[in-house]
Formats: structure tokens, sequence, C-alpha cells
């Protein structure tokens, strides 16, 4: 193990890593844990860090899979002396645990995204804890209208668009806040939008059950609109290198950082191709986009008002349609400039190895 000129202990060159983990332990700069683990991107977060010669825990409220050298803690992150065991001896966490942005629970949303955070940030000072990586989300800046290459100097939403924007908002506020070169805690926010890719449980089957139900038949406006579909696996590319670029001295601290496929695409493009990918018919007539978002923000209301006697989850939500019906995609020169970023995948090869991967949801399975 070697010493940088910041007295940091640093990894020896990766060819090296493979040989060297499968002989004897892990450095302990390369000890990290992901809260959120047993999630979609945590998941796949995870096994890259593993092939990268990490050696990784998981915290998680639920464990969904099981992996040789993983450590598993099972618990809710809110709770500061249930997460301490799980950062102990570790050098690096990342942040990725959140409740799933269509659960429109207010409550949930500010105890886990909010209060939640704050224990985190705590739990890792008391710790020891060197490094957080949260993941944010681009939707940070995002209020229902265009957004055409956004950078990350964009303000903050002040009308969010929904509980999750408002408290990811909230929640990337306090990490970045956090940072602290002098206490040597440092931070850094990744912010991704529309993260697609195998396992996913959102993107992909929401398409596919409203297609199977035969309600992906309308295009929400012109079906211009330009929109950021981020691979998983370039979002995991980004947090890696976050996490190696994250130093005293780096420019990256407590900063966000737009991680995209850097290939925006008009949202209707995307969700035809991936739907005729797996057999369904892509969507062919036009409805106007401010006659669907009224409707289906009266849906929402009518929800909210039957929901002590009914409760129903409206497929196209207000903030599905907008979503749909706007441009949005963000710049992430930044993320090339301070750390080199550059996707790995492209958008056409994520789509097919994202279609590839979801036998059980093609047309007749
Ligand atoms: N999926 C997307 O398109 C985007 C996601 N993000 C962010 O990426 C992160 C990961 O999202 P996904 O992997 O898509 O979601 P996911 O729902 O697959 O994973 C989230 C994980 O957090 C865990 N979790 C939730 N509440 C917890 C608690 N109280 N204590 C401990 N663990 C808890 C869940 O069990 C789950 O495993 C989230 O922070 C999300 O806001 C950001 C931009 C886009
Ligand atoms: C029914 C159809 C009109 C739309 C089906 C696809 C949608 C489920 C997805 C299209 C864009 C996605 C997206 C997110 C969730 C899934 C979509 C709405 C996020 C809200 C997930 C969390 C974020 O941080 C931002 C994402 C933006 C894009």
């Amino acid at each position: 193990q070697r010493e940088d000129e910041q007295g940091e202990k640093t990894a020896p060159p990766s060819h090296q890593l493979s040989f060297i983990g499968a002989r004897c332990c892990v450095q302990s700069n390369k000890r990290c844990t992901v809260i959120g683990g047993s999630g979609f991107l945590g998941r796949h977060l995870v096994e890259k860090l593993l092939e990268r010669g990490y050696s990784v825990s998981v915290f998680d409220i639920r464990q969904s899979y099981e992996l040789p050298g993983v450590t598993f803690y099972q618990g809710d992150l809110c709770d500061k002396r249930t997460l301490l065991p799980a950062l102990q001896d570790v050098s690096l966490v990342f942040h990725c645990a959140s409740p799933a942005p269509g659960s429109d629970n207010r409550e949930l949303f500010e105890r886990v995204n909010i209060l939640g955070t704050r224990t985190v940030i705590e739990a890792c000072v008391e710790a020891g804890v060197q490094k957080l990586v949260l993941t944010s989300s681009a939707s940070v800046v995002f209020e229902g209208t265009d957004i055409k290459n956004g950078r990350e100097d964009l303000p903050y939403a002040k009308k969010p668009i929904d509980y999750y924007t408002q408290t990811k908002i909230e929640q990337e506020k306090l990490v970045l806040a956090a940072c602290d070169t002098e206490k040597n805690f440092l931070t850094v926010a990744i912010r991704p939008h529309g993260i697609f890719g195998p396992r996913d449980p959102q993107l992909v089957p929401i398409l596919v059950d409203t297609a199977r139900r035969g309600k992906m038949k309308f295009i929400i406006g012109d079906g211009t609109n330009l929109v950021d579909f981020t691979f998983v696996e370039n979002v995991v590319h980004g947090h890696i290198l976050a996490a190696e670029h994250l130093r005293p001295s780096s420019p990256i601290c407590g900063k966000p950082y737009h991680i995209t496929n850097d290939e925006p695409v008009r949202f209707w493009d995307f969700m035809s191709e991936v739907l005729m990918g797996l057999g369904y018919a892509a969507p062919r007539y036009h409805l106007p986009y401010t006659l669907v978002y009224g409707l289906a923000l009266l849906l929402w209301l009518l929800a909210l008002v039957l929901r002590p006697l009914v409760s129903f989850k409206p497929t196209f939500t207000p903030m599905r349609v907008a979503l749909a019906g706007t441009h949005h995609y963000y710049s992430c020169e930044r993320a090339k400039q301070d750390m080199g970023y550059k996707p790995v995948i492209g958008l056409k090869e994520g789509i097919t190895l994202t279609v590839q991967s979801y036998p059980h949801l093609r047309r007749g399975a």
C-alpha cells in the first residue's frame, strides 16, 4: 500500500487489485458501504465496486439478493444505532437510498430523505468516514417547464413538482453543506436523470404495464421534446469517479454533478424503441399537452379527496405528464472537466441491453 501527497492510502494499479484482492484483504481506503445497496442503482454499484477490488457492505431496509464478499446490514437509515455498525472501518459511503418517487407519501419522503440523510451525515462523522457520495437527481432544478442543456448552476426548483423532488432538494443541500475539508469529511452529489437498465423496477415495468392495459397509444404534445435517459452503468461510473476524485484539494468537494448519457433523445422515440423492442406497438396519436396535464391534475386531486374511501393510483400523474411532455436535458460538461467523466455505454447499446434483460415483459410472455 502506498501513500499519496495528502497522506491518504492509495490503491495499487487496478491490474494488481484482482491479484491482491484474491489473495488477501482489501486496503482500508477501499472499504465502502452502499446505503440503499439492495435497490436498482445500488446493486449495480455494488457489483461494479466488487469488480474494482473494493470491499463492500450494504445497508438497506430490505435484503434483495446475496453476493459473495458483500456484508448485509438490514435497517432503517433514520435509526443511527442500526446504521453505525455498517460504517465501522469504512472510509467511503455511497448514499443511494430513497423511497420510490411514485409513492406520493409526504411524511415518508420527509422522514427518509431529510431526517434520514441528516442521520446518515451524523453517523458518517461519528464513525470517521471520510467521503460521502450522494445520489441526488437532476430533477432538483425541474419545475415542470423546459430545461435545455441545464447546467449545475441553475437554481433549485422553487416549486418542485412533487414531494420526492422537494425532499431531494433538501437532501442535496444537507449533504453538500456538510462538506468540511478541515475535518476531512468530503461530500459530493451526483445528479443522474432517467436511469434505465436491467432490473430497473420503474421505467420499463411501468411502460409495459401501461402498454398491456392498452393505454400507450398516445403521444403527449408534438413528440419532439428532448430528454436525458441514462444507462445505469454510466450512473455507476459517475459515482465511482466522484468517489475516487474526492480529495481535500479537489474542485469537486461540496458540489453537484450531472451524470447523463450525454445523448438527449426525443422522449417518445425512446419510449417507442423500448416498446417495439419488447414487441409492443409504438404510440401514434397526439394529444395536446395542456389537456393531458389538466386531466392528470384533476385525477390526482380526485385520488387525494377520495383517499379515505377508495384508493386508486392514476397512471398519468401530473409529474409523469410533465416529464413526458417537456424538454429536460442537462449538460455534464462539469463532470467531464473535473473528473474526466465520459459515458461508458451509448444509448443504443443501453436500450438493447435493457430490452434483452426483460424476456418476461415481452409481448405474449
Ligand atoms: N431511478 C431513477 O431514474 C433515478 C433515481 N435517482 C436516485 O437514485 C437513487 C436510487 O434509486 P433507485 O435505485 O432507482 O431506487 P430503488 O427504489 O431501486 O432503491 C432505493 C433503495 O433504498 C432503500 N431504502 C428506502 N428507504 C430506506 C430506509 N429508510 N432505510 C434504508 N434503506 C432504504 C430501498 O429498500 C431500496 O433498496 C435514489 O436516491 C433516487 O432518488 C435519481 C435520479 C433518477
Ligand atoms: C406512462 C408514460 C407516460 C410514462 C412511463 C415512463 C415513466 C414511468 C418514466 C419516464 C421518465 C421517468 C423518470 C423518472 C421515473 C420514471 C419515469 C417517470 C424519475 C422521476 C425517477 C426519479 C428521478 O429522480 C427523476 C426521474 C425522471 C425521469
